[in-house]
């Protein structure tokens, strides 16, 4: 049996979820997976990011990330998502990703990807939970097998206690509140257990 795979794919405005994907990469890394840090397709007008400094910075930070694809998929054993929240929902730029895999789906070869999702938001209250469930209903259509954190472990506790999937608050600096690094890390690890799991049973 080969390596795990993990496709770590984020979508990032102002760093967070991007921070949050590097974690989960550090992480599933430390655990022997081969992993891919990837980003979604921008869908933003280039006039809007212009006119707001820290989206510019963000996209400036990730260019030589890239854009995550249908062979990506394919490719990965696990998928770990981050994504901010947007009005209680995943971004369209998030959406849009999903969307365009109706081929790959199609063909069945989401099926049995074993995934698992971390969002944030500006308020502690926010729609985190709504957030990853969103984005865990299209993983159910996929045929994917969902790993939620739970409180598996410690870290869930000290970084705000979101069992759907780590989230993290952002002040309006831009900055995270809790500190999640740890509760990502987990995550990202018990996704790649789980990934090996299936793996090995399915051999
Ligand atoms: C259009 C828009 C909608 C947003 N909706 C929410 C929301 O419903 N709840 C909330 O707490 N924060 C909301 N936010 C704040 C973002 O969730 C926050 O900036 C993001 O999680 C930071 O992640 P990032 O640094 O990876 O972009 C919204 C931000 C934007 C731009």
């Amino acid at each position: 049996m080969g390596n795990t795979n993990v496709a770590v794919i984020f979508y990032s405005m102002g760093g967070t979820n991007y921070q949050m994907a590097k974690w989960a990469a550090e992480a599933a890394e430390a655990k022997g997976a081969e992993v891919r840090v990837l980003k979604v397709q921008e869908l933003a007008p280039e006039s809007v990011i212009e006119g707001n400094p820290a989206w510019k910075a963000t996209v400036e930070a990730t260019k030589d990330v890239p854009v995550a694809s249908s062979e990506d998929i394919e490719w990965a054993d696990a998928l770990i998502f981050s994504t901010p929240t947007r009005f209680g929902n995943v971004p369209s730029q998030m959406k849009q990703f999903l969307d365009i895999q109706g081929g790959l789906w199609g063909s069945g070869k989401t099926v049995n990807k074993v995934v698992s999702a971390m969002s944030s938001a500006q308020n502690p209250h926010g729609g985190q939970e709504a957030t990853i469930l969103s984005l865990y209903t299209s993983m159910m259509h996929w045929g994917a097998i969902i790993v939620p954190p739970g409180y598996s472990d410690a870290s869930a506790f000290s970084s705000g206690g979101n069992p759907y999937g780590t989230s993290v608050t952002v002040d309006q600096d831009g900055k995270m509140v809790e500190d999640v690094e740890a509760a990502v890390k987990h995550q990202a690890q018990r996704t790649v257990t789980t990934a090996e799991w299936v793996k090995q049973g399915n051999q």
